[in-house]
């Protein structure tokens, strides 16, 4: 198992590509991204590789001319890893291995390496150690390039291929022993749910980095860890907000990515059962962010992979504090308008437009625009709150302060 501290603890470069689905911007985007899931996870991103190609190399990722280019850098500036921008397959794995002389990280190893040093519960510590090991399982073949070629294709059934067997009998039951570990936190984490009662849930979901756990900090008076790194809170925290007369439940959960690995979605099921089982979904999103289009649509895909896409959402537009747009001289008539012009009023009207979704813009930092937003909340759950407690209408004795 890749030990979660050492992993990574030195110079790296990224490598990435630009294909007919990736354009050069996007590309560029994309390994901004891969750099800061690098300095995230405790690496020094040194230098990107970017290579032109229809579409990844099967066998390489890259050309095998651009990967040499890639073998002569690491060689002489002595760099320890080399992180690709995308999950390889296991025979690709092998095969730039072959070529690079040095640690091979892909983008998932890479999120799940950053999870590992971040996981506090033994809930997310489990999650995390079967996303691992699921990964790992199908990438153990690596000792089968060794044999081949010692051995050739004959006489491959000897000591070696014990060991992997055994290896992966090892990995197997490991699997299994995880996944029961987690069917029990998950029963007792549906009794702590259960235990809660019937108040209403709204959970803050969105991209990683975006603000949730400050929102939620400022909201509910909590203090829920928060900083400038991606995936700062891996396990759910809870807690009761009262907006006016009703009260109701608050979780703040893990932030999600653009190509999550799959094995983590899968294992993060009892963490992401906080969003399943919500009543209203505040989707928060970092608009000072350029990609924060490309997030909202990551994180809806999401949403729908967990069947959870036609919940009741607010969408939250955070930082605003921090929105920057480029402007167009008055004289200028020549520069068409396009969204990198687009002014908070007019982000705002293009949401205010879309009438099967509320939205609000606030800063969380700034506190900036708060009333609204509780007042929006408040609305929210109310619709709810009626539906759930038809007969408990003296909850709504609001009595005005003179
Ligand atoms: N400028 C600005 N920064 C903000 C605002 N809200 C949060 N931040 C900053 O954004 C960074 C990430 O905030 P978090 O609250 O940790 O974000 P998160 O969505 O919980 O992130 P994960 O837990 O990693 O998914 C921190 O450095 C915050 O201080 C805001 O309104 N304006
Ligand atoms: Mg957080």
């Amino acid at each position: 198992m890749i030990d979660a501290k050492e992993a990574i603890s030195e110079k790296a470069v990224l490598i990435g590509v630009i294909t007919q689905l990736q354009d050069e911007t996007k590309s560029e985007e994309y390994l901004d991204e891969l750099e800061f899931l690098t300095h995230t996870a405790g690496g020094v991103p040194v230098k990107r590789f970017v290579q032109k190609l229809d579409r990844p190399n099967p066998k390489t990722f890259l050309g095998t001319g651009k990967l040499e280019d890639v073998r002569d850098y690491i060689k002489t500036h002595d760099i320890g890893t080399a992180i690709f921008d995308d999950e390889l397959s296991p025979a690709q794995l092998r095969n730039i291995e072959k070529i690079l002389d040095c640690k091979i990280l892909d983008r998932t190893n890479l999120i799940l390496d950053i999870f590992a040093q971040r996981a506090q519960t033994s809930s997310a510590k489990t999650q995390v150690e079967l996303a691992q090991h699921e990964y790992l399982l199908p990438r153990l073949t690596r000792l089968w390039t060794h044999l081949d070629k010692q051995k050739g294709g004959i006489g491959m059934r000897g000591p070696g291929e014990t060991e992997i067997e055994t290896d992966r009998r090892i990995i197997r039951d490991k699997i299994t022993l995880l996944k029961k570990r987690l069917q029990t936190i998950d029963k007792q984490m549906a009794v702590q749910r259960k235990n809660r009662g019937k108040m209403v849930r709204v959970a803050l979901v969105g991209y990683t980095n975006v603000g949730k756990s400050t929102l939620m900090n400022v909201i509910s008076k909590s203090e829920v860890f928060a900083e400038n790194k991606l995936f700062a809170t891996l396990d759910t925290t809870v807690r009761k907000v009262v907006i006016k007369n009703i009260p109701f439940l608050m979780t703040d959960t893990v932030g999600f990515i653009r190509k999550l690995p799959t094995q983590l979605v899968e294992s993060f099921k009892s963490t992401l059962d906080e969003v399943r089982e919500a009543d209203l979904l505040l989707h928060v999103v970092d608009i000072s962010h350029p990609n924060f289009e490309d997030h909202i649509a990551s994180v809806n895909a999401i949403l729908t992979d967990i069947k959870s896409d036609d919940k009741p959402t607010v969408m939250v537009f955070n930082k605003i504090d921090a929105y920057e747009h480029e402007t167009i001289d008055e004289d200028d008539l020549v520069t068409e308008k396009t969204k990198e012009h687009y002014t908070l009023q007019d982000w705002k009207k293009t949401w205010m437009n879309k009438n099967d979704v509320e939205s609000i813009f606030i800063s969380a930092l700034n506190k900036e625009n708060l009333d609204d937003f509780k007042e929006l909340v408040y609305e929210e759950v109310k619709k709810i709150h009626i539906q759930r407690f038809p007969y408990n209408d003296f909850l709504y004795y609001e009595y005005k302060e003179e």
